[in-house]
């Protein structure tokens, strides 16, 4: 029985569903939702990668001044997402118990899965978009008058057309691929993701043996991006997905690259291996029936030097 039935082809492939709530907020407000600070909540779970990138940019560009945080319980109950790391069990600013909450009073024939990242008007009570990718392109482009000074460009201008290239690469092959073969529902399906992973995988080692980071000479959305699947691949994906070629910890070159942005000062501190854990192993029973989380790996190593320049 797949993961999500209505999200797998014929095939046994996983097939995300799209994302449903795609406005923006725009630097000059003319998409309706303009630059303010402390109108918009952000929410998320700590243990997914598609909100950990906005957590990570978030932090970089100093807009966890300006854009609020909401953070749901890892595990999922039938009915969702949930406030239960809030006192009462209620987001405090919403009051909402459940993220399904926010997404039905926002579109009440809403019919697919709540997701995070969901990024929310607190002035209109609307989510304004769960489309993950444009909500961290947009706070680097469009948020820019209330970065902290200093902040790095994640998106520079003339580095986009390679960024965008990485970026879709690394999506369907790496950043999905893990789920490709986790929630794989033929072997076919699995193998066949499998084998674009860990070609995906070694493309990049490759680069990052003779470059610091994956575009230019800078940190980049498309580190980011790679880097939240890393950090999760020896925690859950390895064993869990069955992502099992290699441990990130037995690529040279990638552990390494790996390392250096963790303890990027603004990344490591965003990582939640225990939520991560408990979030996949007790979420997705159909893949884990007993809900048992791992103990292990020992995840000191991601303090050691990293030896990059
Ligand atoms: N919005 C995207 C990506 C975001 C996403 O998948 N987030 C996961 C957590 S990593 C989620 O919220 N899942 C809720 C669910 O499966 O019910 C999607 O719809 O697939």
């Amino acid at each position: 029985m797949a993961q999500f039935v209505a999200e797998t082809s014929k095939a046994g492939a996983f097939v995300r569903q799209p994302n449903h709530f795609t406005d923006r907020v725009t630097a000059d407000g003319s998409s309706g939702y303009p630059v303010e600070s402390g109108c918009y909540r952000l929410f998320v779970s700590l243990a997914c990668p598609w909100a950990h990138r906005a957590i990570i940019v978030r932090r970089l560009l100093g807009l966890d001044e300006h854009i609020s945080l909401g953070i749901v319980d890892p595990i999922r109950d039938e009915k969702g997402w949930r406030f239960t790391l809030d006192e009462g069990g209620r987001d405090p600013v919403t009051g909402a118990a459940y993220l399904s909450e926010l997404y039905l009073a926002s579109d009440p024939s809403f019919s697919g899965r709540w997701t995070v990242p969901t990024f929310y008007d607190t002035k209109t009570q609307r989510i304004v978009t769960n489309d993950y990718p444009q909500i961290t392109l947009d706070f680097s482009t469009q948020w820019r008058s209330l970065h902290k000074s200093g902040a790095p460009d994640l998106y520079p201008a003339t580095l986009r057309a390679d960024i965008d290239a990485v970026n879709a690469d690394v999506y369907a092959d790496v950043n999905n691929g893990v789920y490709r073969c986790g929630f794989a529902d033929s072997q076919q399906a699995y193998e066949e993701a499998y084998e674009r992973l860990f070609h995906r995988l070694d493309v990049p080692s490759e680069r990052l043996s003779h470059q610091r980071y994956l575009v230019g000479d800078q940190l980049t959305e498309a580190d980011i991006r790679f880097f939240t699947t890393l950090v999760r691949f020896d925690a859950v994906y390895h064993g869990h997905f069955k992502a099992n070629r290699q441990k990130l910890a037995e690529f040279p070159v990638l552990w390494a690259y790996a390392r250096d942005l963790f303890q990027t000062p603004g990344v490591g501190e965003t990582v939640d291996f225990d939520q991560i854990k408990r979030h996949y192993y007790a979420t997705h029973l159909n893949i884990n029936p007993t809900g048992i989380v791992p103990v292990g790996p020992d995840v000191s190593g991601w303090q050691t030097p990293h030896g990059r320049v």
